[in-house]
C-alpha cells in the first residue's frame, strides 16, 4: 500500500515507582502503562527517491531531532531496496514533554508505519530492540497492550486496568525528564513490589512531589484536579490525570477548568489504537 495513516496514542503511568538506581544512573522503575483513545496522526507515503522527508508540523526544532525522523533513519539499512524512500507528515496534537509520551510513541509508529510500507519483515521484538536506543517508552508502543513494565520500562508483564475516562489538564510547563532524574530530592527507594498493583489507586508517582515542589503551576493543576476526582501525575509531568467513571463526567469538570490551563477527555484503552489501527490496513 503506497499511502496512509496510522495515530500514535499517548499513554499514563497509572503509577510510577522508583526502586533504586542502576551503575549507569538510570533508574530502575516499577510502572503501570495504559494508552489513551488521544493521538497524534502520523501519515506514510512510499517514495522511490531513497529518501526521508519529514514535514513535523508545528514542532519547531531541527528534523534531525525529531524521534520520527531518527526512527526511520534507524530502519534505512534494513531496506530491500535503496530506492525505497519515505514521505511522513505529522499532525501533532499530544503536549510534547508533558509526561505522555508523544515522542516515544510517534517514534514507534514510524518504526510501525515503516516497517509495513517497505515491506521489511521486522518482528515486534526486533523492532522494540531498535526503539529502545530511541527512548525507554518506545518498546511500550510498540508491543500494544496495556503493561506492568520493570527495568527502565523495558521488562513486560501483562496487565489489564480498568478503561476508566480521564481528564488530562495540562500545566503551561515543560519539565525535563533529566532533570527529575537527576535532583537529590527525589524518592528513588519504594520498596520493590511481590505482583503488579490489580488497583492502581493504591500505587503511586514518586516524581511527583517533587515536580510539584519545583514546578508550582504542576501543584496547581494538581489540586484543582483533585477538588473532582483521584487524580495523579504522569510519568515525569508536566500532565496530571484525573479519574471518572464516565465521558460526561469528564466533561463537566474540562467545562470548569480554570484559563490558566489546557485540558482534553479522553478514555483509557488497553489495547493500542495504533494496533487497531494496523490491523485494518491492507
Ligand atoms: C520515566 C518516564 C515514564 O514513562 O517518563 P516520561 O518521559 O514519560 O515523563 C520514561 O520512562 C522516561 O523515558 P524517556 O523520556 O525516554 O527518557 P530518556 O529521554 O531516555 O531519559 C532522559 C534522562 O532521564 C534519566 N533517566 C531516564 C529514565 C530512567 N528510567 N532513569 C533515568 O535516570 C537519564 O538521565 C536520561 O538521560
Ligand atoms: N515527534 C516528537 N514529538 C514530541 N517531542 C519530540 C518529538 N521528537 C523529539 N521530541 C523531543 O522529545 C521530548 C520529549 O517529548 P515527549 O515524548 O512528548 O514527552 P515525555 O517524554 O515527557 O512524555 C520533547 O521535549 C522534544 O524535545
Amino acid at each position: 500500500m503506497a499511502a496512509f495513516s496510522l495515530p500514535a496514542p499517548a499513554k499514563l503511568n497509572l503509577y510510577l515507582h522508583i526502586i533504586g538506581q542502576r551503575a549507569d544512573g538510570y533508574h530502575e522503575l516499577e510502572t503501570l502503562f495504559q494508552f489513551l483513545n488521544y493521538s497524534d496522526e502520523i501519515q506514510f507515503e512510499l517514495t522511490a527517491n531513497g529518501e526521508i522527508e519529514l514535514d513535523q508540523g508545528g514542532l519547531n526544532f531541527p528534523i534531525t531531532e525529531n524521534l520520527i525522523y531518527r526512527a526511520a533513519n534507524l530502519l534505512l539499512p534494513f531496506r530491500n531496496d535503496p530506492q525505497q524512500g519515505a514521505r511522513l507528515k505529522l499532525i501533532k496534537q499530544l503536549p510534547a514533554g508533558g509526561g505522555l509520551g508523544g515522542g516515544s510513541s510517534d517514534a514507534a509508529t514510524t518504526l510501525l508505519g515503516l516497517n509495513h510500507l517497505w515491506q521489511l519483515g521486522l518482528t515486534q521484538q526486533q523492532l522494540a530492540n531498535i526503539g529502545l536506543r530511541l527512548g525507554a517508552d518506545v518498546p511500550v508502543f510498540i508491543h500494544g497492550h496495556a503493561t506492568f513494565a520493570q527495568g527502565v520500562g523495558e521488562i513486560f508483564s501483562p496487565a489489564n486496568p480498568a478503561e476508566n475516562w480521564y481528564l488530562i489538564v495540562q500545566p503551561e510547563v515543560h519539565v525535563s525528564t533529566a532533570e527529575v532524574f537527576s535532583h537529590p530530592a527525589l524518592t528513588r527507594n519504594t520498596p520493590a513490589l511481590e505482583k503488579a498493583l490489580n488497583e492502581w489507586e493504591q500505587g503511586h508517582n514518586d516524581c511527583e512531589k517533587l515536580v510539584c515542589s519545583l514546578y508550582p503551576q504542576v501543584a496547581s493543576a494538581l489540586q484543582w484536579l483533585l477538588k473532582y476526582a483521584l487524580s495523579r501525575m504522569t510519568g515525569t509531568g508536566a500532565c496530571v490525570f484525573g479519574c471518572f467513571s464516565s465521558a460526561v463526567e469528564a466533561e463537566q469538570a474540562l467545562q470548569v477548568l480554570p484559563t490558566e490551563f489546557r485540558g482534553f477527555v479522553a478514555k483509557g484503552v488497553n489495547q493500542s489504537p495504533l494496533h487497531q489501527a494496523l490491523k485494518q490496513l491492507p
